[in-house]
This record gives C-alpha cells, sequence and structure tokens, in this order.
C-alpha cells in the first residue's frame, strides 16, 4: 500500500488471528467502522473514518501502541504486561471477551500441589516476563539465590505439554474453560492473573491530536460492549408493587414508569445486567409482575 495514503490518518492494530481477531471484527462493525480487507493485506484503510486499521499478532499491538507506531489497539491486558507496556499505553476500556487467567499448573498426580512447591524448580511458559517476575518474588520470600532459583524457560506454544515430556515441574499458561489443562492432566495450583481484551491508547504525545477521533470511537465501541452486556426488561405490575419493582430492577439511572389504561396497572422498563435477567425475572413474577418481555440491545451509549 501507498504510505501517502497513511498520511493524517488515525492507526488502529487489531489482532490478526487467534482468539481476540473474530471478536474484534464484529466489535469493529458494531461501531459502524467500514472496511474491505484484501486478501493477506494487513494494513487497510476504513471508508467511514480518516483511520486506517492495522492488522498485526496480538503480542506486537503493545509495543507498537507503547512505542507510538500506532495510535490505538486492541490486546489482552495480559500480553501488555508481558510486553512491560503498562506504562507506555492507557487501557481506555475492557472489552468482555478474551477473558481467562493466568495460572500456574502441575501434574494433577505429582509432587507439586502449592506454589513454594515448585519454588527452585522448573517452569515452562510463553509468558516469561510475567512469570519471572512471580517466582522472583517467591524466590526472594523463600531466601532462594543463585543455582537454587525457579528455573523459567521460554517455549512459544503447546506449553501444556512441558510437564508430561519431562521438560517441566510446572508450567504458567492460560485457562479459560479447563479443557486444554485437564486433557493434559494439570490442575492449577496458584492464579497469577486475570484477563481481557482491552482498547489502549499510545501515551507518546505526538500521537495526541488524534485524540478527538479517539475519544469518538472510544465512546462508540464502550457503547457496543454496554449493549453486550445490558438486555431491557419491560412488565406490568400493580402500582402498589412499585417500590419494590424497583428495588429488584432499579435500572441504571432509574427505572421508566408508564401509566397503563387498566386502572392501578403501570408498566415498568428498565435495563438489567444480561448475566442476572433469569434471577431479576424470577423474582419479579414473586412480586406480582405480568406480560415480562426481554429485549437485546444492538447498541446504545450508557
Ligand atoms: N482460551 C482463551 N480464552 C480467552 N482468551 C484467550 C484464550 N487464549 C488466549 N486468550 C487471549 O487472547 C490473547 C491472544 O492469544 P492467542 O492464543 O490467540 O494468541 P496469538 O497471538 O494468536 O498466538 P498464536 O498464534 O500462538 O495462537 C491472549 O494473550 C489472551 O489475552
Ligand atoms: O482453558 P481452555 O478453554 O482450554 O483455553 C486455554 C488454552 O487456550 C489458549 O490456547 P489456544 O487454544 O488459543 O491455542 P494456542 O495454544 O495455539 O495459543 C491457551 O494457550 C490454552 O492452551
Amino acid at each position: 500500500m501507498n504510505k501517502d495514503l497513511l498520511d493524517g490518518r488515525l492507526l488502529f492494530a487489531i489482532p490478526k488471528k487467534g482468539r481476540l481477531h473474530e471478536k474484534c471484527v464484529e466489535l469493529l462493525s458494531g461501531a459502524d467502522i467500514q472496511f474491505r480487507r484484501a486478501n493477506r493485506l494487513d494494513v487497510c484503510l476504513v471508508m467511514n473514518h480518516p483511520i486506517a486499521l492495522v492488522f498485526l499478532p496480538a503480542s506486537d499491538i503493545p509495543s507498537f501502541v507503547g512505542n507510538g507506531d500506532v495510535d490505538l489497539g486492541i490486546t489482552g491486558h495480559d500480553v501488555i504486561l508481558e510486553a512491560k507496556m503498562q506504562d507506555q499505553v492507557t487501557e481506555i476500556h475492557r472489552l468482555g471477551f478474551g477473558k481467562c487467567a493466568l495460572q500456574v499448573q502441575t501434574l494433577e498426580n505429582g509432587p507439586f500441589n502449592a506454589i513454594e512447591d515448585l519454588a527452585g524448580k522448573r517452569v515452562v511458559t510463553s509468558f516469561d516476563i510475567i512469570a519471572g517476575a512471580y517466582f522472583a518474588k517467591i524466590d526472594e520470600r523463600l531466601n532462594l539465590t543463585g543455582d537454587n532459583k525457579t528455573k523459567i524457560q521460554y517455549v512459544g506454544g503447546s506449553v501444556e505439554a512441558a510437564c508430561a515430556l519431562g521438560l517441566a515441574d510446572g508450567i504458567v499458561d492460560l485457562v479459560e474453560s479447563g479443557d486444554t489443562m485437564r486433557a493434559a492432566g494439570l490442575h492449577a495450583i496458584g492464579t497469577i492473573l486475570q484477563t481481557e481484551a482491552v482498547l489502549i491508547k499510545s501515551n507518546v504525545p505526538h500521537r495526541a491530536h488524534h485524540a478527538p477521533l479517539i475519544d469518538l470511537i472510544a465512546n462508540r465501541i464502550a457503547g457496543v460492549v454496554a449493549a453486550g452486556k445490558y438486555v431491557v426488561c419491560e412488565y406490568n405490575i400493580r402500582r402498589q408493587s412499585i417500590s419494590q419493582a424497583t428495588a429488584i430492577t432499579p435500572g441504571r439511572r432509574a427505572p421508566t414508569i408508564s401509566p397503563l389504561e387498566e386502572e392501578g396497572w403501570v408498566a415498568i422498563s428498565s435495563m438489567v445486567e444480561k448475566k442476572n435477567i433469569a434471577n431479576t425475572m424470577d423474582e419479579l413474577v414473586k412480586i406480582g409482575a405480568e406480560d415480562l418481555m426481554v429485549f437485546n440491545l444492538d447498541n446504545c451509549r450508557v
């Protein structure tokens, strides 16, 4: 692509493959950031904003944003810490996907069942910076020095195989459902951190002229994320139950309450967190709510 085409455009880095890619593309579509990516091309122009998307490996995005080569990016919180870029980037929003935990794991029927048991032993991981810092603190606490310190070895993938192959006494790897860990005969003996995908911007000052466009995109993305988190719950209820009903569905600011044509009844409409909706409906039915309806949101600003 001709470099002049990028002049003046905000550069926005998106994971080019892997766990986060598909969700990012959905998020861009929800925020009406329109693009057509030619086959195998890693840079593409957004049609309805002065933005160019740059498709990069998730693990490279923190340093591209942190060094000011691109303005905005989406990647995992874990990846930012692993790249030691937490002071060079600002995490604008958590995005509610790519949620998992970075855990210390050992063989289920093996001798190492606590973090302290692993201190001084061999740990294999793709997160050698985070795991190194974590075990350095444990070594220090246990006064392990020199050759007695925990040995951290980097591998690029298939970390879960390292214990069974006899290469490691423990591993540090991401766990979401736990299927990979269980299939490899491992169990978790400690959690180093919880992570999810985040929208990040560069702290490099020469990128500051893009601030209004960054705010616009960040607000749109926040709207799409919130829309995925909430539903709208509407129901009818007797007037004398309003205070109980509003305690169950307080809404974000307050519920909307409208009179019904039928004497003594009102309709209440309120945003409810999706994960609580089944319990909320049970409680509403118990206090006499009728005609309950739940609607998904396509988009919102809250
Ligand atoms: N099982 C998972 N569940 C949820 N999020 C995950 C999971 N695995 C990884 N992630 C998140 O996605 C990020 C990228 O992981 P992913 O495995 O897709 O890497 P990748 O850059 O595509 O590397 P690779 O090419 O080795 O697969 C991780 O750093 C983490 O934030
Ligand atoms: O707890 P689970 O739901 O099983 O997820 C955990 C697995 O997901 C990630 O790998 P991924 O499947 O993305 O493949 P990778 O090993 O190629 O990175 C991670 O490295 C684990 O192996």
